[in-house]
């Protein structure tokens, strides 16, 4: 243990764009090759293996905007026209009668002939059944033209998209039933520490309840993993071993706890031992400790125990890492710049992710942001970026990050 003591004092705190960049290169070098092909009703929440083409011009015929009636331009000159045909979506047309015009219903296609529709709130039916049109017309007024959406072969969304609601209601559009997907990334989840015992189950003395797991599995979960649940490790090393050379089959194993210098902390001294320890110890607070390495092979993530570190470090680093390994390109939370409605007067030597929410138009922040308070994350709405030597006050403009930027 002395050993990792000293390491823990000789190393400066990384950066977390610096760690952020180094976990994407990680993920960019372990890429999720395998796809599978789903029907779009499987498909929500998942990556879109390769680029969409649209097969059909959308829409694949000129139709009407409106609810009224279509003609051409050339044969009217300002009379009343007979109605010829009514046309309803879904129903093919009869090409127009020169000198009439055509009953026409939103969604309907233009029949071959008409140049113009015009809304029926802007006519006068005739008693002997012809129409009177009483505004200025234009050609093309009210007809959405063919391939005006989309031209068929054009690139609709990229490889590396991340399929919700949206993106399965376009790809329906263009017709795709099923889609090429990237297979789930497969994330073992462990907890370590002999104080952890599962909610519903009695505590001993020293014993707390496991949070850390709940928090991952159905995050891990919404963001569309496959979550081997590897259980509780006590804080042991010879098992800690043993417990990381069977998830051997995982694309990931993500632990919790074990991995600051305590003389329990088992998880970093694992990896470390193995010779393969990347990343550790990073400038953010919550979170100082996150660790990244492999064993045998298979890449390892140990975010600190504290359960307010742990959804630091996930929403922040981790999420980032798994979307990544699927080829998601855009893996950037979005943030907004609010006022501050505290005041900052201390300047940290590490980033930190206050929890926050927003309240009159300001960011206010929760009264105990110790890393082992998840009641501050309840409260929250979202994370506040609090710059290293920073000392932001009242009104000054901070970053602030929704949760709902993260959670999905
Ligand atoms: N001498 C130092 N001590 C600590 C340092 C340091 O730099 N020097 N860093 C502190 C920081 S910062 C953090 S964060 C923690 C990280 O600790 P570990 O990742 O080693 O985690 P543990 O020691 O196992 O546990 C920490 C804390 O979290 C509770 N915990 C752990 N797992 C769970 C769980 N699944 N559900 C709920 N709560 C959990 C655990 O009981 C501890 O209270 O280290 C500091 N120490
Ligand atoms: O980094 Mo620790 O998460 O500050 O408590
Ligand atoms: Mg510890």
């Amino acid at each position: 243990m002395t050993a990792v003591a000293e390491v823990s004092q000789a190393r400066p705190l990384m950066p977390v764009e610096q760690a952020l960049e180094q976990l994407l290169a990680l993920a960019e070098a372990a890429p999720i090759r395998e796809t599978e092909n789903l029907p779009l009703a499987e498909a929500e929440g998942r990556v879109l293996a390769t680029d969409l083409v649209a097969s059909l011009d959308l829409p694949p015929w000129p139709n009407s905007a409106m609810d009224g009636y279509a003609l051409r331009l050339a044969d009217w000159q300002g009379q009343p026209l007979p109605v010829s045909q009514r046309i309803f979506a879904g129903h093919a047309p009869q090409p127009l009668q020169p000198g009439t015009c055509a009953r026409i219903f939103t969604g309907a296609p233009v029949p071959e002939g008409a140049d113009c529709v015009e809304m029926q709130e802007n006519t006068e039916v005739l008693e002997d059944g012809r129409v009177r049109f009483l505004e200025a017309l234009r050609t093309e007024q009210n007809i959405r033209p063919q391939g005006q959406e989309t031209r068929k072969g054009e690139q609709v969304m990229s490889a590396g998209t991340r399929l919700g609601p949206i993106e399965l209601g376009l790809a329906a559009t263009l017709g795709h039933g099923r889609l090429d997907v990237v297979r789930k990334v497969k994330v073992a989840v462990l907890s370590t520490g002999d104080e952890l015992v599962e909610p519903g189950l009695p505590l001993g003395p020293g014993q707390i309840y496991n949070s850390n797991r709940r928090l991952l599995v159905s995050w891990l979960q919404r963001l569309g993993c496959e979550v081997v649940d590897a259980g509780i490790l006590p804080d042991d090393l010879a098992r800690t071993r043993a417990c990381l050379a069977e998830l051997r089959g995982v694309d990931l194993i993500l632990s919790t706890g074990g991995v600051s210098v305590g003389e329990a902390d088992y998880l970093g001294a694992a990896l470390r031992e193995a010779g393969e320890l990347a990343l550790w110890k990073l400038a953010i607070k919550p979170g100082k400790p996150l660790t990244f390495g492999h064993f045998q092979g298979v890449p390892v993530i140990g975010l600190p125990g504290n359960p307010a570190s742990t959804l630091v470090t996930f929403g922040l680093l981790t999420r980032p890492y798994l979307l990544r390994r699927q080829g998601v390109i855009d893996v950037t939370p979005l943030r907004f710049d609010m006022p501050a409605g505290f005041d900052w007067p201390k300047p940290g030597t590490r980033r930190e992710y206050l929890r926050a929410r927003i309240e009159q138009g300001r960011v206010r922040i929760y009264k105990n942001q110790s890393s082992g308070v998840l009641r501050s994350a309840a409260w929250a709405e979202g994370l506040v970026e609090v710059r290293e030597g920073s000392t932001p006050k009242q009104g000054d403009i901070v970053p602030f990050i929704p949760f709902s930027e993260l959670l999905g």
